[in-house]
């Protein structure tokens, strides 16, 4: 156990902490805070991080009048921590002083529980709770945060107290109960914070059910412009709505030099903890990849869950992932981004808990030595080379049937799936969610004279893909490098058609394979202007459809029938890639 006296939340404060052997305590203090303090004090100070005071008061007599009496002979601000069960768990000395969220880690505490702490600290002059305080009181969740005021013979005088409140319309965080007399207070602890953690218990049941997903808070700080960072959250509320998680709310912030420790400043970070906690937020997102260093920095000030965008989007892949190759692919992905983030830091990875970001591999794998994290990346490595090795046999099947491959590549939710479905008569599965397939699809496709080409349908990309993602489905991707045209699907009613276009075209470069003939298609053009899709498809050198009606696919098929090389016609009934050929397409009814 140990006594901290620690300051924490000011930076300009040197950062070195010296620990000091004392008794059977372990005094860390920050230099020069704790000098001046005499052999007499540490031994008072020891006396009263000793006692035990009953679970039903805030705090006894006789301990408010000894910690009173000392904070006055020593001149300082006296804090106690105490748990539900009457122990002193801390004692900290300094103006401002609370304890630091590493040094509660064994408290742990829900989204929408309390930690089962309370903060009690003298002030040598009468002075209310302060915005600190209140700010200790969210981010710690601590049980009750109290003032107790000392007069000038070392008596204890008034006692504020503030509690936690459940999320309300009113967006208030806490509630600052009367401040009464130290002498006339009269509460029952422990049944006060019964009722209080029912009353937070219940909100949280009725939020989760009602809502039947983890809610977040999305957060975007970077140098880019407002209106650039907005439009960059939107697709992030999209990502969040595809992992099931409900948005609460959204927070920009133009950050500067200077703030690479948390990403953001730590005054907006703070503000948008207490807000996360307002609205009942489960976590936050951030839109921007957080450095191991950060993430570690930010769980540090925090305990509310904090995930980044890569992190969301590894979540979806784990979700979707349904076929052997994809879960290997994904859990591969999922390893590399931890491994960094596992260093040495188990508890704040442990805190990460269940649900969205942690999926995949479990907790108990989380929190594995490096080692065996390791040897599990090994062995993925080695099963995705069984899978490439397989999926070479499955691409020599179609290379011997000489038939064309036309890959359908594309934003994600563009539409490719229902462009596949459309041409081929096949029931893929297509949703308006972000990154609903995963897997590769193949069918054939028979145009008029006979002619057949081998359509795949692939995994969606979106800007700024997550490396380790790109790596661990290079299987996948590797695929369209078969491919003798690529058909580049694009949603033409998206407001950021050109970033979009742009993040398939950077993609395909990075594969090597923006050498591939493509032919681009604007899809969606249903929710557009005849005098827009016109605009837009002279623009894109494109060619305008619907990938939901089969009429208006009618000039791309003649388009691509032209461009495919001359290919045996259908005679003797092949072998097939995933399926039976279809019936025939659209353009044999022209
Ligand atoms: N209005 C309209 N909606 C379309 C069209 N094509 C597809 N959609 C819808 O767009 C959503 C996404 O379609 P998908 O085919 O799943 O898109 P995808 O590109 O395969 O998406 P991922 O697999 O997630 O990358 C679905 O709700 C489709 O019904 C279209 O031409 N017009
Ligand atoms: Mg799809």
């Amino acid at each position: 156990m140990c006594v901290a006296f620690r300051r924490t939340w000011r930076s300009h404060w040197p950062k070195t902490v010296t620990l000091k052997y004392f008794g059977s305590l372990t005094i860390a203090t920050i230099h020069g805070q704790i000098s001046g303090l005499k052999a007499s004090h540490l031994a008072a100070l020891e006396r009263l991080y000793r006692r035990r005071i009953p679970a039903s008061v805030v705090i006894t007599t006789e301990l408010a009048r000894t910690a009173s009496q000392l904070s006055r002979d020593m001149r300082r601000p006296i804090g106690l921590l105490i748990t539900r069960r009457g122990v002193i768990e801390q004692v900290l000395v300094g103006p401002g002083c609370a304890p630091t969220i590493e040094s509660l880690a064994k408290f742990r505490v829900g989204a929408h529980s309390l930690r089962g702490l309370r903060l009690i600290r003298t002030h040598l002059h009468e002075e209310p709770l302060s915005q600190e305080d209140i700010t200790h009181l969210a981010m710690l969740r601590l049980d009750l945060i109290g003032v107790l005021g000392v007069t000038q013979e070392g008596e204890p005088s008034l006692l504020h107290l503030a509690h936690l409140l459940p999320p309300n319309p009113e967006g208030e965080v806490c509630r600052l109960l009367k401040p009464v007399p130290f002498h006339e207070l009269d509460l029952q602890l422990d049944t006060f914070l019964h009722t209080l953690e029912s009353d937070l218990q219940r909100s949280a049941t009725h939020h989760t059910v009602s809502a039947g997903t983890e809610s977040a808070i999305l957060v975007s700080a970077s140098p880019r412009s407002r209106a650039e960072q907005e439009e960059h959250l939107e697709e992030l509320s999209e990502l969040a709505e595809s992992a099931g998680v409900r948005v609460l709310d959204r927070v920009v912030q133009r950050t500067q030099e200077g703030y690479e420790r948390y990403l953001l400043g730590k005054g907006k970070l703070k503000e948008m903890v207490m807000r996360a906690l307002q609205k009942g937020a489960d976590l936050i997102i951030f839109d921007q990849d957080l450095a191991p260093a950060q993430a570690r920095a930010i769980s540090e000030v925090t305990d509310i869950k904090v995930i980044d965008r890569t992190q969301l989007i590894l979540d979806i892949f784990a979700r979707r992932a349904h076929t052997r190759e994809g879960k290997v692919q994904v859990e591969l992905a999922q390893l590399r981004y931890l491994l960094p983030r596992l260093l040495g830091h188990g508890t704040s990875l442990s805190r990460l808990g269940g649900g969205i970001g942690s999926r995949g591999p479990g907790e108990t794998k989380l929190e594995t030595d490096r080692r065996r994290i390791r040897d599990r990346i090994a062995h993925l490595e080695r099963e995705i080379a069984d899978v490439a090795r397989h999926q070479d046999q499955r691409r020599a099947k179609r290379i011997r049937q000489g038939l064309p491959i036309l890959s359908i590549v594309g934003y994600t939710n563009a539409g490719k799936s229902t462009l596949l479905n459309t041409l081929t008569h096949s029931e893929i599965p297509a949703q308006d969610r972000l990154f609903e397939t995963l897997d590769t699809t193949s069918r054939r496709l028979r145009f008029p004279h006979d002619r057949e080409v081998i359509v795949t349908d692939t995994v969606g990309f979106i800007r700024d893909l997550p490396k380790d993602l790109v790596g661990a489905f290079r299987t996948t991707l590797e695929e369209l490098r078969d491919a003798d045209l690529l058909l580049h699907v694009v949603d033409a009613s998206a407001v950021d058609i050109d970033q979009q276009i742009k993040a398939v075209d950077s993609i395909l470069q990075s594969l090597n394979m923006d050498t591939i003939p493509r032919v681009m298609v604007l899809n969606k053009c249903d929710r557009l202007a005849a005098q827009e899709v016109t605009a837009l498809s002279a623009r894109y050198h494109a060619i305008g459809i619907s990938a939901l009606n089969r009429d208006s696919l009618r000039p791309l098929i003649a388009h691509l029938e032209t461009l495919l090389p001359v290919v045996p016609s259908f005679s003797a009934p092949a072998e097939h890639p995933d399926q039976p050929p279809q019936d025939l397409a659209l353009a044999s009814r022209s």
